[in-house]
């Protein structure tokens, strides 16, 4: 299909000086694919740290920004910050964030536009809780995310997506090949008819949930899955393999 495959890995708030430099020591001293994009996304504390200890070739992403360039907001950090960083992506809409701190479908998509105004690239995650998908909901609740972000966004050529169904987060129950092919399929058909042919072709979409390095060559085979956005793995020397599960 001619998309570059692409690896995240969201550090959530784990780590300290000592591991997170282990981590990018290991990635630094491994061989990685070199037709896969790879992103790292520690907590904001370690972002510098990780962009000058990181060997180029690598980027950081960070794992969330506010929607304002500047000012007085306590506790936020812009888009423009992490330009001035050497920091050229960021996470938006996990759904830890929309979850447990409430971010909402509009909260997701300005920031969004804010990061890709800055020049940003962005993570863009989506998903169903398990309720959700027993209620046979999770194409509705995946394009109703996307679309508040389609109805401010124009330009999808930064955007990567990733579907992250919540039950399969952390939980150890990754979905199967044929659930996460289905829903990848329905945002690629969905990008088309929303966004642009463009889109529909370009865009590269991601799965996360519970990604392993058993799981993930199975995954990386479908036709819409397009790389991976990982959490507890990618702070393990396992990752590597994940980073690999395209070759
Ligand atoms: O939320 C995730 C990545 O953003 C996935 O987390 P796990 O890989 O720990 O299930």
């Amino acid at each position: 299909m001619g998309r570059q495959f692409f690896v995240g890995g969201n550090f959530k708030m784990n780590g300290t000086v000592k591991s997170i430099k282990e981590i990018l020591d290991n990635l630094n001293n491994a061989k990685l694919d070199s037709n896969t994009e790879v992103v790292v996304a520690p907590p904001s504390l370690y972002l510098l740290l990780a962009r000058e200890h990181l060997r180029k070739g690598l980027e950081v992403a960070a794992q969330n920004i506010f929607d304002k360039p500047s000012g007085a907001f306590t506790g936020e950090i812009s888009a423009d910050q992490l330009k001035d960083s050497g920091i050229t992506w960021t996470i938006l809409g996990h759904s830890e964030r929309r979850v447990i701190l409430q971010e909402d479908d509009q909260f997701v998509a300005s920031k969004t536009k804010a990061a890709l105004d800055s020049g940003l690239g962005v993570i863009l995650c989506c998903g169903e809780s398990l309720e959700q998908r027993e209620a046979g909901k999770t194409i509705e609740v995946v394009t109703r995310q996307l679309k508040a972000v389609a109805d401010k966004v124009k330009d999808w050529s930064k955007v990567v997506v990733a579907y992250e169904p919540i039950w399969a987060i952390g939980t150890g129950k990754v979905a199967t090949t044929e659930q996460a092919q289905e829903v990848h399929k329905a945002i690629r058909e969905w990008l088309k008819k929303e966004v642009s042919d463009e889109a529909a072709e370009k865009t590269r979409i991601l799965y996360g949930g519970s990604v392993t390095e058993k799981n993930c060559k199975e995954l990386a085979k479908q036709a819409d899955i397009d790389g991976f956005l990982v959490g507890g793995a990618s702070l393990k020397p396992a990752f590597v393999d994940i980073i690999n599960a395209n070759e």
